[in-house]
């Protein structure tokens, strides 16, 4: 064998899978088919969206009305900045991930990779040159793109999906986004905070359906005080270009006329290049199927990351990766954390670990619900979110924290406190005991518990 493991793909899940095994002392090597390495983690999604969102951001932060304000030719500015800012960060992270990989002995191949066996890989580079390598193991890393359904006219310049919006020369005068999802969510932020007319249609009643409205409120009136207009309970039944603009037109009937167009409706596995059948790996409308270790129907071939589908994070990927190498290596059973933290980096952020209230009425716990506002904290007042929110969900018998969601400044940070007491068994008295400190948001974790408190007495009341 040329390798003890050969990993496709290089963005977070790959990479992490070639980092553990070769500090467990593997021969290994990534293969990777664009010119850069990282993946939508790096090139076309996490990294690139958040440095966008952190410079609209800050840009909104400059007067009441943020960018509104501001004329079109330092929008463009910003803009500009914005987009070079985040090309600065791109190429930083790529170099410290290079550099770790090289470090640590993993070699990085050039080229697309597809299965010939169980053992061994095709790959062919960009000049077509064709090798095949062998390996004990081998790591399908290969990700996933946008859905881009044949009837939408993507164009990369006025019909966009989260990847084009990204190489975006030019700050256009209205955006018209198609979904309410989480890739939605953080682009409406974006642009409506750089002064854009943001116009979204979705077809829920709410932006992210799955979320409690007390939560999800707070985004979207952030998002009315940006200026941005729904269409909710609305499908979308053609998307066109004309004259330079764009058409989309309802199934209500409704026409709604932008510069620019953003659809964002979902993702699709990056499974078709690597011939599956020929190692007859098993898939489930292109995801590819795997057990609890992340071995697919074949032993000795893993997969993970966003090609085996939900949570599709970044952060999940990269520590699959890690345990499915453990896996193969060490035999060890590795569990993922049973509470995963999700974060939408929206302005503002939204993110929670643990069931929703949903949730927890169709699984009939009995539970109370406390808030910590962030305005009831002097952090709050002196950051200015005085909007933002802790909201706990205690199981009533056992007094654990079954939920945390938060919604505010810091939130994605915030959530571990939570996250970490969910993993230990904590209790809601736990937080209520605890000295957090002072000023700081986290605070809020204690009001929050204190008035779970108040609803644990009322509820023990005969
Ligand atoms: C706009 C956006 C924002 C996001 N924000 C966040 C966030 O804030 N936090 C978070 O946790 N997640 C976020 N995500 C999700 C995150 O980017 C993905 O979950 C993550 O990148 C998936 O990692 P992966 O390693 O599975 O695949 P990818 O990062 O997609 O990498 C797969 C790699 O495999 C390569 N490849 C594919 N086929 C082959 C082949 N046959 N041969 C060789 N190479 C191949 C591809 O070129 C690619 O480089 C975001 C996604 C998007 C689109
Ligand atoms: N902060 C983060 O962690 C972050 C940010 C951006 C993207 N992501 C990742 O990217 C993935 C994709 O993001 P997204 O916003 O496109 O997905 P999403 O699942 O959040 O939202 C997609 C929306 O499109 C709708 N939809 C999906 N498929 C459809 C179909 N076939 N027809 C009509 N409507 C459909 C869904 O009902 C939903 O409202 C996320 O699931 C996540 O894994 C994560």
């Amino acid at each position: 064998m040329d390798y003890d493991i050969l990993i496709v793909g290089s963005g977070p899940a790959g990479q992490h899978a070639a980092w553990q095994a070769a500090r467990m002392g593997k021969k290994a090597a990534i293969i990777e088919r664009k010119p850069s390495i990282g993946g939508a983690g790096l090139q076309t999604g996490t990294i690139p969206s958040k440095a966008l969102r952190e410079a609209a951001y800050l840009a909104s932060r400059t007067g009441t009305q943020g960018m509104r304000e501001a004329s079109r030719t330092a929008r463009y500015g910003v803009m500009a900045e914005a987009v070079r800012r985040k090309d600065m960060v791109i190429t930083q992270q790529e170099s410290v991930i290079v550099k770790r990989l090289l470090k640590s002995g993993v070699t990085l191949i050039p080229g697309e990779a597809s299965l010939v066996d169980a053992h061994t890989l095709e790959i062919i580079d960009s000049k077509g040159v064709s090798k095949k390598l062998s390996a004990e193991i081998i790591l399908l890393a290969t990700g996933s793109r946008p859905r881009r359904p044949s009837h939408i006219p993507f164009d990369k310049k006025t019909v966009l999906d989260s990847t084009s919006i990204l190489n975006l020369k030019k700050l256009p005068g209205s955006l018209l986004v198609v979904g309410g999802g989480v890739i939605a969510c953080e682009f409406v932020s974006i642009f409506a905070a750089l002064g854009v007319e943001v116009t979204v249609v979705d077809s829920h009643e709410q932006l992210l359906a799955y979320l409690s409205e007390d939560v999800v409120g707070v985004l979207a009136e952030s998002f009315e005080n940006m200026g941005v207009e729904f269409h909710m309970q609305e499908r979308v039944a053609a998307v066109s270009i004309e004259e330079g603009r764009t058409l989309t037109l309802l199934e209500s009937g409704k026409r709604l006329y932008s510069e620019a167009v953003l659809y964002a409706l979902g993702r699709e596995p990056n499974s078709q290049s690597l011939n599956t059948p020929m190692a007859g790996i098993e898939l489930d409308q292109g995801w590819i199927t795997v057990n609890d270790d992340f071995q697919t129907s074949v032993p000795n071939i893993y997969a993970v990351g966003d090609l085996i589908g939900w949570p599709a994070l970044a952060s999940t990927g990269m520590e699959q990766g890690r345990a499915a190498v453990l896996h193969a290596f060490a035999g060890k059973t590795h569990a993922m954390p049973e509470h995963l933290p999700m974060a939408i980096y929206a302005i503002p952020e939204i993110s929670w670990v643990g069931k929703t209230e949903k949730e927890a009425k169709k699984e009939k716990i009995n539970y109370v619900v406390g808030r910590g506002h962030f305005k009831e904290s002097a952090r709050g007042q002196i950051i200015g979110d005085i909007n933002g929110l802790v909201k706990l969900i205690v199981d009533a018998t056992s007094h654990k924290l079954i939920g945390v969601h938060i919604v505010g400044e810091h939130a994605s940070e915030l959530i571990h406190t939570g996250q970490m007491l969910m993993h230990f068994g904590g209790t809601v008295h736990d937080l209520v005991g605890n000295v957090f400190n002072y000023p700081t948001l986290a605070e809020c974790y204690k009001l929050a518990a204190l008035d779970c408190m108040e609803a644990l007495n009322k509820s023990a009341l005969p």
